[in-house]
């Protein structure tokens, strides 16, 4: 034992360029072991063992290696590998059976190559000082310390020594590198709470270049130590953290209302939502809109306020109004017309003075000429007079609305050329197959009541709604005889006019105004002349349900059906009818030709 423990130290010593003060003091106290463990008694064990704690290399290390966490965790893959490639030849084992001697030789072996490989591993690391390899592999010195004897466990002890220290400094690294890592980042949520997102970025960037590199580093140190492992995790924890503030930060305002935080998505909405806050304009808008266009037909009576509508229409700049604008000129398209049959109503039922009533005309010159009732619309001009056509149909239908809106442009035209004495063709601003104009006066179809030799008849309902019988009597190609003798129902009809159970004639028109001229006249100067292509009769007749010839007719299909014969009493009672519109034909000088 002596000798061997005697024995000189290997031929070969390690190259001087390996050595290193921390290695030189490790040799020197493993040479005064290995010197004193000749006589190996135990109390000199224990002053060997106060001799390593009074010659700690803590210091010697502390000051030589000034481990810091990066060089510490970096190399340590290529120190462990760089120590099993360097430790394999010599030992046979890798650096963790260095604890296990069994001799002094193989502990003097076993701690030169440890040195050797720290030299190796000093030279093969970029770090200088990495002294990482004993924190290779799951290496506790302390293993078989007991079973062991006591000249092993005091070699061991030896290199225990500087493993321990080895190790307490590399956990103190360790310690670093998770006090840092964690320092870093708290700072970095310090800092975002106080900077903008562009710093916070900058500085979360760095932040993982820093965590990456580290996280690196312990990503190695993990695969070598289970303690490095809990760093790494902590460590991608904290990336993964890391990872997802910086998508946060990096979204756009309206993509973070994604967010699973409820305030955050109420908040971006209750902001920049362009379509919330434009529907919440809009409906603002029409709202306010509304009101107007609520109010606007009630001032309809007024014809001022027609002016007034479109300016405070375009007073509504915004573009978001376009449609609301014309939502509301459609809407106060509609509101007129019934509003503008109100003024025909109001003219009875104003008490205005004379003065006034001077210039406003009568019910009986509007009914008799209903151009006087078109012309406040004339003084309206054209902006309200922009009732087209799409929108008088569906009004048209309601014949109690808008009948009486349309005269005024064909009305002005058929003025402008009478007074230049011109015969320009009349354009109609009106659908001659839903309507009917007699002196101005529409009266909208309501279906064909039967036809004559040269006329036709249809019911139709005037703007004040009342049911009449149209009939229209064509003259197109007839001679002015024949024409004198169709209007001569008119002379006729005018004469029963007034006259009980006699359908009376409201109102009439000759569109070939010579013709009529004669017809008034009661003479006839030309009668070879011919009537214009457009000539007609029109002429407004009170409705009767029903004709005493359909009547009759009807009352034969019923005898027929039930086999009994005809009531007397009701053949009386029509013959006596009959008898009297006779006698009344002829009081009026007429002779009632037309037979049953
Ligand atoms: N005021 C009216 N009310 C209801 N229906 C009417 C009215 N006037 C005419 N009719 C109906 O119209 C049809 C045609 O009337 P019209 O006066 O043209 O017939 P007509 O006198 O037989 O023909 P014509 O006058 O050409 O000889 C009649 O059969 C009648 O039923």
């Amino acid at each position: 034992m002596d000798r061997e423990a005697n024995l000189p130290l290997p031929s070969v010593p390690p190259p001087k360029n390996l050595v290193r003060p921390v290695t030189n003091a490790a040799d020197t106290t493993s040479s005064s072991s290995s010197f004193s463990s000749s006589s190996s008694p135990p109390d000199f064990l224990r002053h060997v063992q106060a001799a390593f704690k009074r010659h700690r290399p803590l210091g010697i290390m502390q000051t030589n290696n000034s481990i810091k966490p990066r060089r510490t965790l970096i190399p340590q893959r290529e120190a462990s590998r760089t120590v099993a490639s360097n430790v394999d030849p010599n030992t046979g084992t890798k650096k963790s059976q260095d604890v296990v001697p069994l001799s002094k030789d193989s502990i003097l072996q076993t701690k030169n190559p440890v040195a050797a490989t720290r030299e190796t591993h000093e030279d093969a690391s970029p770090f200088p000082g990495t002294i990482t390899k004993t924190f290779d592999e799951s290496f506790n010195p302390l293993d078989g310390q007991r079973e062991q004897p006591e000249s092993v466990i005091a070699t061991k002890e030896d290199n225990q020594v500087h493993l321990a220290c080895v190790e307490s400094q590399l956990v103190d690294g360790k310690r670093k590198v998770q006090f840092l890592t964690v320092n870093k980042a708290t700072s970095q949520e310090m800092e975002w709470d106080v900077s903008n997102q562009v710093e916070v970025s900058n500085v979360i960037n760095d932040e993982m270049k820093q965590q990456n590199f580290q996280n690196m580093e312990s990503d190695v140190t993990s695969r070598s130590d289970g303690a490095v492992t809990s760093l790494a995790k902590r460590a991608m924890v904290v990336q993964d953290q890391l990872h997802q503030l910086r998508n946060f930060l990096n979204q756009p305002a309206t993509q973070s209302s994604v967010g699973p935080s409820c305030a955050t998505t109420t908040s971006v909405h209750s902001t920049s939502a362009p379509m919330l806050n434009s529907t919440t304009y809009c409906s603002r808008l029409h709202t306010e809109s509304g009101s107007q266009a609520a109010v606007e037909p009630l001032r309809d009576s007024n014809a001022n306020s027609l002016h007034a509508t479109p300016r405070n229409l375009e007073q509504l700049s915004h573009p978001l109004l376009k449609d609301t604008s014309a939502m509301l000129i459609d809407m106060r398209a509609t509101a007129t017309q019934p509003s503008t049959s109100a003024i025909h109503s109001q003219f009875k039922e104003l008490n205005l003075p004379k003065e006034q009533k001077g210039s406003m005309p009568e019910a009986h010159d509007i009914a008799n000429n209903p151009s006087l009732v078109h012309k406040p619309a004339k003084e309206r001009g054209p902006a309200d007079d922009g009732t087209d056509v799409q929108s008088q149909r569906p009004m048209s239908r309601n014949p109690s609305s808008n009948v009486k809106l349309e005269p005024s442009k064909p009305e002005n035209k058929e003025k402008v050329a009478s007074s230049k004495g011109t015969s320009i063709p009349r354009k109609r601003s009106y659908d001659p197959d839903l309507f009917f104009k007699v002196n101005g006066k529409l009266y909208q179809r309501l279906g064909k009541i039967g036809s004559g030799g040269s006329s036709e008849v249809h019911k139709v309902i005037s703007s004040d709604c009342t049911i009449y019988a149209l009939k229209k009597i064509k003259l197109k190609g007839r001679d002015y005889g024949t024409a004198y003798g169709f209007c001569q129902e008119i002379l006729y009809l005018n004469k029963l006019k007034g006259k009980n159970n006699i359908i009376q004639l409201i109102d009439y028109e000759v569109t070939d105004k010579a013709l009529l001229h004669e017809v008034m006249s009661s003479s006839i100067s030309n009668k070879d002349g011919r009537v214009k292509d457009d000539g007609c009769i029109y002429m407004v007749l009170e409705y009767g349900e029903i004709d005493l010839a359909h009547m009759l007719a009807q009352k034969w299909k019923e005898m027929d059906s039930s086999n009994q014969t005809i009531n007397e009493n009701w053949l009386r009672f029509y013959w006596q009818v009959l008898g009297l519109h006779l006698a009344l034909h002829h009081s009026c000088s007429l002779i009632y030709i037309n037979t049953l």
